[in-house]
């Protein structure tokens, strides 16, 4: 009966038809397709013209062979075809005529969009991955993974206590824990979002921080919201802070993490392969948490843990971090951020940016976002400034540091500024210093400064750090011809073109001009920040219009920012694991 219709249809010239079997458009051999050359197009060869007939008849006639094509068009036959008129339907009996298959069929734009498309989608923080991540992985390793509650563990030694929740050292006794010490975060409500951070980062890179294993909510009589709790295995007893406040460093990391036996006398070289070791491992690690979409924002030696299983640094306290592939940039208004290791911008998105949408809009978005601000050049600035005091002793001190961070803001944060201005009367630590730096034609201070430099956009990543010729042994003069094609590249990178582009942005900004009449984005801002003068009815009634304008702007945003983050609040903290 459907047969019959599709034939009739055909027949009508409307297009629909049994189109589409397994073997595509150009292979079929059902009776339905014997027939339709001859029947739109004409026989090109009246002798071998087969007579129309219908499905029935045809199986009669075919037989068994027939019957089979008749019972695979029914079962196969879904779909909706144009007619043979329009569309390459060949002739079983001439399959000369049938037209070559081609498979998928590429053109140059064709390739071009879907190479657009798969860049985007890879692009950093990576909005694939996050889809995948997020609803896939996170679901699968909630699953499988073992759970815990308060009493499974053994509370030892007090590590550590900070303003939002206290560390200690605990063993498990539960089976199936992991085996050695564990470290225990009691945290209040901010533990939600470093637990999120963590399970992330387990699942991302999980070789950046230290080893996650669990976290849970515990309800307490003591606190309203109860606690949060966080379970990382223990990973040593050191911080890189520690090893800096000892007087042997860099010397005291050397065996730890290069082996015995470096067969070098003390100096210059020595010191230098073991920093370059350190930052080596500190810009990998953030690397990881970088091409994730987390930034950190509390980077210092004091969360810098050394591992004694990897022998390597990994970071710790993701209390503060921003996860910028779904919008969780999140910082509690009494939270404040260490001061003595802050980046000069404060934040990390520019406070233009208006607030993460819903959690899918802002990870299809975040690509975009992540090149505008390039928020992870704000660890960046962190990793500059360790990287300084482990070269210049005097600056390994609190009060070394806050000194330093002075004269540097004094000199706009030009490292090149404060080196003449401190040289001429530097004293031998901070000569020790340069000297160490301008080592293989000053391939360390190069990368220091292009580190430590007020402006966000100029900074190096983690990424480009790592490529940079310093972490090469051989110095400069050891490079390949491809490693100093990319130091060309790199210190090309390093320019500064936001001359260029504000000059752009300004002529685009201009919306009006003396000939072409109404005002400029620069005479707007003007009369908006202008106080009402006398005399002028026209200008203080525009004037007024512009600030009321500001304001309910300003009232709208500020409401759709609490609308995003109760509605954040809400979504995120389902992954969060509610009380045991
Ligand atoms: N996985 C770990 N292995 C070993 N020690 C750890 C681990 N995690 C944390 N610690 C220790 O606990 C201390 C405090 O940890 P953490 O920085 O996460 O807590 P915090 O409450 O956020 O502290 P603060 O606010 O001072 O940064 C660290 O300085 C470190 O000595």
């Amino acid at each position: 009966m459907a047969a019959g219709t599709a034939i009739a249809a055909c027949r009508a010239g409307l297009g629909f038809g049994f189109g589409f079997s397994p073997d595509g458009p150009t292979t079929r051999r059902s009776p339905l397709h014997r027939r339709r050359r001859s029947d739109f197009i004409g026989p090109m060869n009246p002798l071998k013209r087969r007579p129309s007939s219908p499905p029935a008849v045809a199986a009669a006639i075919g037989g068994v062979d027939g019957v089979a094509d008749l019972v695979r068009d029914l079962f196969l036959g879904v779909g909706v075809g144009l007619p043979c008129t329009v569309m390459e339907c060949g002739d079983i009996i001439y399959r000369s005529t049938l037209p070559r298959s081609t498979g998928l069929n590429l053109t140059p734009p064709g390739v071009a969009l879907a190479l657009a498309a798969v860049s985007y989608l890879w692009a950093t923080p990576g909005v694939a991955p996050g889809f995948w991540d997020m609803f896939v992985l996170a679901f699968i390793e909630r699953a499988f993974q073992q759970s815990y509650r308060k009493d499974d563990f053994v509370i030892g030694k007090k590590l550590g206590e900070g303003a939002f929740g206290v560390v200690y050292k605990v063993s498990s006794a539960k089976k199936g824990s992991p085996k050695g010490d564990l470290v225990l975060k009691k945290a209040t409500e901010y533990g939600a979002v470093e637990i999120w951070m963590n399970e992330r980062v387990r699942r991302a890179c999980a070789n950046s921080c230290a080893d996650f294993v669990y976290g849970f909510l515990e309800r307490s009589s003591k606190t309203k919201g109860g606690e949060y709790w966080l379970i990382w295995r223990f990973e040593g007893e050191d911080t890189l802070s520690d090893f800096m406040l000892s007087k042997e460093f860099p010397y005291n990391v050397e065996a730890k993490i290069l082996g015995e036996g470096q067969g070098l006398e003390k100096g210059l070289e020595r010191e230098n392969r073991i920093i370059q070791t350190i930052i080596r491992q500190l810009l990998f690690a953030l690397d990881g948490l970088h091409s994730t979409g987390i930034v950190h924002r509390d980077i210092k030696p004091q969360n810098i843990i050394f591992s004694e299983g990897s022998r390597t640094f990994k970071i710790i306290d993701l209390g503060a971090a921003a996860d910028l592939r779904v919008g969780i940039n999140y910082i509690p208004k009494e939270f404040l951020l260490d001061p003595r290791y802050t980046a000069p911008e404060q934040y990390i998105m520019s406070t233009q940016t208006p607030s993460a949408p819903s959690a899918p809009v802002a990870t299809a978005l975040s690509p975009v976002l992540w090149q505008m601000n390039l928020p992870d050049r704000f660890d960046i600035y962190s990793v500059g400034l360790i990287f300084l005091q482990m070269v210049f002793p005097s600056l390994r001190t609190d009060n070394g540091l806050i000194q330093f961070n002075r004269q540097l803001k004094r000199c706009n944060y030009d490292l090149d500024t404060w080196r003449s201005t401190v040289e001429p009367r530097a004293g031998p630590d901070l000569r020790k210093g340069f000297e160490l730096l301008d080592l293989d034609g000053g391939i360390g201070w190069e990368l220091i400064t292009s580190m430590v430099r007020f402006k966000a956009r100029q900074r190096t990543s983690a990424k480009a750090a790592l490529a940079h010729p310093y972490f090469n042994s051989e110095g400069l003069l050891g490079l390949s011809f491809m490693q100093k094609l990319r130091l060309q590249f790199f210190r090309a990178t390093q320019k500064d073109y936001g001359e260029a582009a504000k000059w752009v942005v300004r002529h685009m900004a201009k919306s009006g001009t003396e000939k072409e009449g109404g005002f400029t984005e620069a005479q707007l801002q003007e009369l908006r920040e202008m106080k009402p003068r006398k005399g002028n009815v026209q200008r203080n009634a525009l004037a007024s219009v512009l600030r009321l304008q500001r304001k309910i702007i300003r009232t709208l945003n500020e409401s759709m920012d609490e609308l995003n983050r109760q509605r954040k609040s809400m979504w995120w903290s389902r992954w969060i694991p509610r009380e045991e």
